[in-house]
């Protein structure tokens, strides 16, 4: 059967609405052949000029890839290079092409790709990378690390900011139909400016807009995702919605109140009780729900893990509860 995916040789050079690199005014660096070049400000392109990365360092890795860090053009820039997962090609192919979902999308709350390209010079071993993707490089720190990994405080109106940051990435995502289907502190950088991205895309869906759901995508049930933070709806196989991101969110936000893991035991009985009886992490113990900002949050966090997606908030009514807590 022939795969869904593009192979690396029919990506083409103007996959992207304007590859703009080289024909910028204010010249940054310089090729071989003398013409200018900087980041593009808006579009991504197809096109990495790979002589001009310099100080490339290791930022750390995940289920698909690796990501750098690295001076591109003037830029800071972050690298992330899709390998070839052995055991499951097609998912690894799948991750990269997802991650282009956002690639013409530019929202102070999303992670901004500035590139990619399915080719790269010296990859001896064409079998060992899927392509690569330059992004914006947002800081050195994701949620996850700043929840468990750091004593700083995080009083509660740090976490409603940084919580309204992500709902209006999401708002602004969902207002393009794509899901995200894999928010959960790992993904969601801090910038310099203590303002938060979403980050990592690749089990991202775009969804058909007449329908507003997406019920033919194989792969979201099977490889993507993390099973503490997923859709009671997605692990039973239903279709894909934007209320799926809603539901993470909320696993999410209460891991920023709490600092707390959101579940104990075993994963597959975590699985079974989330499905089928409604498990979710405790509200009851921690004396972050006890005052009156609390006690609302409380009842946002209820709605928005809901185990009926139609009774979630959008990420626009998300973000007014956000707003109009006390
Ligand atoms: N644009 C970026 N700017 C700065 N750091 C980044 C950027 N993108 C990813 N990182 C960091 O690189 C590391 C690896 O990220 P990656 O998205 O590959 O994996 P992950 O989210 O940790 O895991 P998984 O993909 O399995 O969920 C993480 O520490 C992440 O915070």
């Amino acid at each position: 059967m022939p795969s869904p995916i593009p192979s690396s040789r029919l990506l083409p050079k103007g996959l992207f609405p304007s590859a703009v690199v080289g024909a910028c005014s204010s010249p940054l660096a310089r090729t071989q052949h003398g013409s200018s070049l900087q980041v593009p400000p808006r579009s991504c392109t197809s096109v990495i000029h790979w002589k001009q990365l310099r100080s490339v360092e290791p930022v750390g890795s995940g289920g698909f890839g690796f990501v750098y860090r690295a001076e591109y053009l003037g830029s800071t820039v972050a690298l992330k290079k899709v390998k070839r997962c052995s055991k499951n090609t097609l998912a690894s192919r799948q991750s990269f092409w997802a991650e282009l979902n956002v690639a013409h999308l530019h929202h102070q709350n999303i992670v901004r790709v500035i590139a990619a390209t399915t080719s790269a010079p010296g990859d001896s071993d064409a079998d060992s990378s899927i392509g690569t993707i330059l992004m914006e490089f947002v800081g050195n720190r994701n949620l996850q690390q700043v929840i468990y990994g750091t004593a700083e405080p995080l009083e509660g109106a740090r976490c409603v900011r940084y919580a309204a940051d992500i709902a209006r990435g999401l708002r602004f995502l969902h207002s393009h139909g794509v899901v995200h289907l894999d928010i959960k502190p790992a993904n969601v950088l801090l910038s310099g400016e203590d303002v938060c991205k979403i980050a990592d895309f690749g089990c991202s869906v775009k969804l058909d807009r007449a329908r507003e759901t997406c019920a033919d995508h194989p792969h979201v049930s099977l490889v993507c995702g993390t099973y503490t933070h997923r859709a009671p709806e997605l692990l039973k196989g239903e279709a894909v919605s934007p209320k799926a991101d809603i539901f993470s969110f909320g696993i999410t936000l209460w891991q920023l109140l709490t600092r707390e893991p959101p579940y104990a035991g075993d994963r597959q009985r975590v699985l079974y009780a989330i499905v089928a009886q409604e498990l979710r992490p405790s509200l009851r113990d921690s004396a972050v729900f006890g005052c009156a900002r609390g006690q609302r949050l409380r009842a946002l966090l209820a709605a928005c893990w809901s185990a009926d997606g139609r009774r979630r908030p959008s990420a626009s009514e998300l973000l007014e509860l956000l707003q109009r807590l006390p």
